[in-house]
């Protein structure tokens, strides 16, 4: 017997839940394919969880401030399983809330690896299933390099599986994961140490921005260490790790050792030579500015585009592309990929839209550039003996000085930057920022008074 849907997307992660339940609200007959969980890497192992330990770090943090607010706190102990049993019940409400809007969007929910058949065709549990219109969702999986030993390490899933914290931990690499995941072991207590194979994490964020964070890494006792590629893996009788870098430096007894090195794009596996899809060298599927692969009929979204790899890109790339072919009052619908905004939820939070001071002078005159930044101790510890400086900057460009860069790192950047980015798609310009009345007292204020 074989299904046939008007729309059938593969990968039930952010883009692919996205897109079907668009599909299904504009009527069409869709249906989404899941090999593991519903909700894909960001709701079981990645934005979701990943907050949920950032949001125990905080609390950890905060601790340290309630002396000098006047609470007289005896601390016994922090139970690491605690919090991953709520963290997990969590998680499981959010699939019932996925189950439910399938069921009253009309979703059909098939559990399963997918594989294509031909260009309309996918197998699944043995199953020929077929579709008009085929969306490859399938996100990706973290990568372990090739070294010797690198098998007795985990990743960012497996960071999530801990079932106890770890004691020495030793995180390598330099992107968003790798900050996060180090941030957090470290504000809950575990002794950990952040390897990165160049100066410092985070590079292709604007320099100012990584200044301030490694000044608050430093400052926090942080233990950061450059310069450091890894060679080997070796694992002794009492099963600790010592981790050796090419220029000989070496970490003893680690418990837990977590690759944070960039993510592979889930595409080897599901048999894309059948349908004809074009994969790119880097395993990506290339796509036009509407989503279409090389073959009509196919499409891709999500973090196997190599767009932005972030949740909220794949949605919107997803609903548009459902709106695009079933709602005909959007017949060009297609994702704008300017201005996306981003967090690391770094210690504090680095928050980023546009460019870089660098990235703005390599793209202008250097004239036509100005830049405004502001350093300043937000209140929240500035009464503690933990006082820490905030950073934020505008960079504009133009007679007009529109605002083509914001940045900041500094408590509560995580929830301040998404307003300000709506400022910056409509085109706001200095004037209109300095023409904004603050809010006070806010360190948000700061982007609209800064001189
Ligand atoms: C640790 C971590 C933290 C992150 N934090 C953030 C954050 O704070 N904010 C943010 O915006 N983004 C964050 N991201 C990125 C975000 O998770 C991804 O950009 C997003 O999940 C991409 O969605 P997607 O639909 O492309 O793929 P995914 O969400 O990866 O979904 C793909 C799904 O397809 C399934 N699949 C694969 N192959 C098949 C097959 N053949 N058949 C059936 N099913 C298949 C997979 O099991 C998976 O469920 C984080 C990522 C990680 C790893
Ligand atoms: N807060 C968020 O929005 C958030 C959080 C986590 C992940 N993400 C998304 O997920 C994507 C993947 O994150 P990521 O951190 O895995 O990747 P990434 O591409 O951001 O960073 C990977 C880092 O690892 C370094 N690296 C590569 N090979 C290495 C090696 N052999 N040894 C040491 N370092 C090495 C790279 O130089 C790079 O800095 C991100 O690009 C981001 O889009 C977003």
């Amino acid at each position: 017997m074989t299904r046939h849907f008007d729309y059938l997307a593969i990968g039930a992660g952010s883009g692919g839940i996205a897109s079907a339940n668009r599909a299904a609200i504009r009527g069409a007959k869709a249906a989404v394919i899941e090999a593991k969980a519903v909700g894909g890497t960001c709701v079981n192992v990645g934005c979701v969880p990943k907050k949920v330990m950032w949001y125990g770090a905080h609390i950890a943090e905060a601790l340290k401030y309630a002396e000098a607010y006047g609470f007289h706190l005896t601390q016994d102990g922090f139970d690491w399983a605690t919090l991953v049993k709520h963290r997990e019940a969590y998680i499981e409400r959010i699939h019932g809330g996925y189950q439910r809007g399938f069921s009253s969007n009309g979703v059909d929910y098939i559990e399963g690896f997918a594989r294509f058949v031909d260009a309309n065709t996918v197998e699944v549990n043995g199953e020929h299933i077929t579709a008009d219109h085929i969306t490859i969702a399938t996100g990706g999986r973290p990568l372990i390099p090739d070294v010797p030993g690198a098998d007795f390490g985990i990743d960012s899933d497996g960071f999530f599986a801990l079932q106890e914290q770890p004691k020495k931990a030793v995180v390598v690499g330099a992107g968003y994961i790798a900050v996060e995941i180090a941030g957090v072991l470290h504000a809950l207590g575990t002794d950990t140490h952040l390897l990165v194979r160049h100066d410092r994490p985070l590079r292709q964020f604007d320099n100012d921005i990584t200044d301030a964070l490694l000044q608050r890494m430093d400052q926090d006792g942080h233990q950061l260490h450059t310069h450091c590629d890894v060679e080997k893996v070796e694992k002794n009788s009492a099963g600790l790790l010592t981790i050796t870098c090419k220029d000989g430096q070496q970490f003893t007894d680690v418990d837990c050792l977590i690759w944070a090195i960039g993510r592979v794009p889930a595409t080897d596996k599901i048999n894309l030579e059948a349908a004809g899809v074009e994969v790119g060298e880097n395993g990506l599927i290339p796509v036009d500015e509407y989503q279409n692969t090389n073959v009509k009929g196919i499409y891709a979204v999500g973090d196997i585009t190599g767009a932005a790899q972030l949740t909220p890109v794949a949605i919107k790339a997803g609903r548009l592309l459902a709106e695009r072919l079933f709602n005909k009052d959007m017949a060009d619908a297609k994702m704008d990929f300017s201005l996306i905004p981003t967090i690391v939820f770094s210690h504090p939070p680095i928050g980023t839209i546009g460019m870089t001071e660098d990235q703005a002078r390599a793209c202008h005159d250097d004239q036509e550039i100005k830049v405004y930044r502001s350093q300043f101790a937000a209140m929240y510890n500035a009464i503690t003996p933990h006082r820490a400086l905030s950073t934020f900057k505008l960079i504009c460009c133009g007679p007009d000085e529109r605002v083509i860069g914001l940045h900041g790192i500094g408590e509560g950047m995580d929830e301040i930057l998404q307003g300000f980015a709506v400022a910056m798609k409509m085109g706001a310009t200095k004037a209109d920022f300095d023409a904004t009345i603050a809010l006070h007292p806010t360190s948000a204020e700061e982007f609209v008074t800064l001189r």
